[in-house]
């Protein structure tokens, strides 16, 4: 059974997603470590209410440390095979990526390449697809390098963006499309 671990900075809904599907047997794995780096954030209230080992991470609680080394100890200690970044919003930088290549895995909320890199996160995402009138937009499920947003792909899906369309409602509809596609996209690595 493969160990999954989260990295999130809020609500962790891809951490709902990936704990549901283990949670009824459609992935062969277990969740058995989120860490945040915001010590507000909801998917660690989530977490302990699932008994799951949850930990901070932030140059508040760790001054002048290098916060990805202490991540990537951490994920080793708990023997993690695959790390899911769940709405997290800091950079992994290169000793991460090194020590998990092929191994770290993001969701974002665009159909990158377009709409992806410093500054695309969250609502920015949505704000920018409807300002340049796209007709669709999409989420892409991709395994994460050195840099945002360009690493390989996993799975794309696609949904048509309205005339009407606001920032919300394509939030909603790109949240609802990922809770499905993360998981086929783990079923693929995982299963
Ligand atoms: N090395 C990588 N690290 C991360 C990736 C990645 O592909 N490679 N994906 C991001 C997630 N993400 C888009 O999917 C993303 C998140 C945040 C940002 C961003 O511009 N962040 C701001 C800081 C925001 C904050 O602190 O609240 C910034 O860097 O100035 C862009 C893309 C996760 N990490
Ligand atoms: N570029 C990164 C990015 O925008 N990630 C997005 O954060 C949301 C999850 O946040 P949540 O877990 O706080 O709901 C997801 O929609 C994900 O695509």
């Amino acid at each position: 059974m493969k160990r999954i671990g989260i990295l999130s900075s809020h609500n962790g809904s891809g951490f709902d997603a990936i704990q549901k599907a283990c949670e009824e047997k459609i992935l062969d794995a277990q969740v058995v470590l989120v860490v945040s780096n915001n010590s507000t954030a909801k998917v660690l209230e989530k977490a302990e209410s699932k008994n799951i080992p949850n930990f901070i991470i932030n140059d508040k609680k760790y001054p002048n440390e290098n916060l990805d080394k202490k991540i990537t100890e951490l994920m080793q200690e708990f023997k993690i095979d695959y790390i899911f970044l769940s709405g997290y919003m800091k950079k992994i930088e290169e000793n991460l990526v090194k020590a998990f290549e092929d191994k770290i895995i993001n969701s974002h909320p665009a159909l990158l390449p377009k709409f992806g890199g410093k500054g695309m996160y969250g609502t920015n995402v949505h704000k920018a697809v409807i300002e340049a009138g796209e007709k669709e937009s999409g989420c892409t499920v991709h395994f994460v390098n050195e840099n945002y947003d360009e690493g390989k792909f996993i799975l794309q899906a696609q949904v048509e963006v309205d005339k009407n369309e606001t920032v919300e409602s394509l939030e909603e509809k790109i949240k609802n499309l990922e809770t499905k596609t993360i998981i086929e996209a783990l079923k693929i690595i995982i299963n």
